[in-house]
């Protein structure tokens, strides 16, 4: 029999290929909802499943009778109920590593566009506004030499710390559910509980995963521990953040500007005055959005989806108690 793969995000021509040589593909090139009946449909015949950016209830899997993996198309999985993925022995397989870089250079994108100002006074010279030479109100402030405090210290947190202490020569702090002595030693990075990170640095950068523990990390009480003259900077998910307090504290002046690449709800508002705030950098979650790296991740999770319905391991696997169960 040959099994069944149901794709619900944009894959390029050889990887579709490569997964039309060993099964049956049902492809859904633009897929906005769970609820489409085609999808569902095919959803009940389907082996695996291969996709990004879709929230997946619980739920959905009852509609999914035979499915043994989903390969999610990016490394962070909030989106996904692993727990009872993990109860029916559904394997859940994601991209780390092959986007750790490009996500690094989006954050140190979002680090020196905020502290230099780069967008607004672009922004400035489109208008036709550079009528004579620029002073202070142009100004920005330094990055090389600051303070950078990285809260999550996982594979993405230490390729921006690297950036930040080898690149630009700067003091790492670090807030991290476990030490990390060799990046320690390799960078001079420096452990605090969390507070501590806060109130000594100059830029506050967050690379966390979205769990119940991490939503909502930063409030009123966090932005308030930060310097005035902090730049705060999230890459990894808009839940972690109480999007009212941060807004609240740049208008406050509580911190000095946020560069923001996630958002609580995506896509972004219009209605939301971030991306209306000449302190604020707002990008459309690009973290990972190379034409290289959104090429590798679709691979990954290609050979993911393949492995794993021919009976073996996959590269990538988040819940290894359902691989175990098997
Ligand atoms: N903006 C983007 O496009 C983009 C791209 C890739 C990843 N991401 C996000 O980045 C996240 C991190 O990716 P990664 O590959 O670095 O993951 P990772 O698992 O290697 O790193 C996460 C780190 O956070 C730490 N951590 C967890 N809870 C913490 C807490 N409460 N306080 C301090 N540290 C805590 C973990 O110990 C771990 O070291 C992903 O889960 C995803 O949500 C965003
Ligand atoms: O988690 C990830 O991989 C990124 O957010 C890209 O979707």
């Amino acid at each position: 029999m040959t099994k069944r793969i149901v794709a619900f995000s944009r894959l390029k021509q050889p990887q579709l290929d490569q997964l039309r040589q060993e099964f049956h593909v049902d492809y859904f090139e633009h897929l906005d909802s769970t609820e489409d009946a085609t999808f569902r449909e095919a959803l009940g015949k389907a082996h695996g499943l291969i996709g990004s950016s879709l929230k997946i209830p619980a739920s959905l899997l009852d509609a999914a009778p035979h499915l043994e993996a989903i390969a999610t198309i990016s490394v962070g999985y909030d989106n996904y109920p692993v727990e009872e993925m993990t109860r029916r022995g559904i394997l859940l397989c994601n991209t780390p590593d092959v986007l750790t870089e490009t996500t690094a250079d989006t954050g140190f994108l979002l680090i020196m566009a905020t502290a230099r100002r780069a967008i607004e006074l672009a922004e400035f010279v489109k208008r036709g506004d550079w009528q004579a030479g620029i002073g202070e109100p142009q100004f920005g402030s330094d990055v090389h030499g600051k303070t950078l405090g990285m809260v999550g210290m996982g594979r993405i947190g230490a390729a921006i710390a690297r950036r930040g202490a080898l690149g630009f020569d700067m003091k790492v702090l670090y807030s991290n559910a476990s030490p990390k002595p060799a990046l320690e030693s390799a960078l001079g990075a420096e452990r605090r509980e969390l507070d501590a990170l806060l109130a000594e640095s100059d830029f506050v950068c967050v690379t966390v995963p979205l769990t119940p523990e991490t939503e909502h990390l930063f409030g009123a009480r966090e932005f308030a521990l930060m310097k005035p003259s902090a730049i705060f900077v999230n890459i990894s998910r808009g839940k972690v953040v109480d999007e009212p307090s941060l807004i609240a504290a740049l208008e406050k002046g509580e911190i000095h500007a946020a560069g923001l690449d996630v958002f609580e709800q995506e896509p972004l508002s219009p209605e939301s005055p971030l991306p209306h705030m000449a302190n604020v950098v707002a990008l459309p979650h690009i973290g990972s959005a190379t034409h290289e790296t959104r090429l590798a991740m679709a691979q990954r999770a290609v050979d993911n989806i393949r492995l794993v319905l021919k009976g073996k391991r996959p590269i990538s696997l988040v819940n290894e108690a359902a691989w175990s169960r098997k």
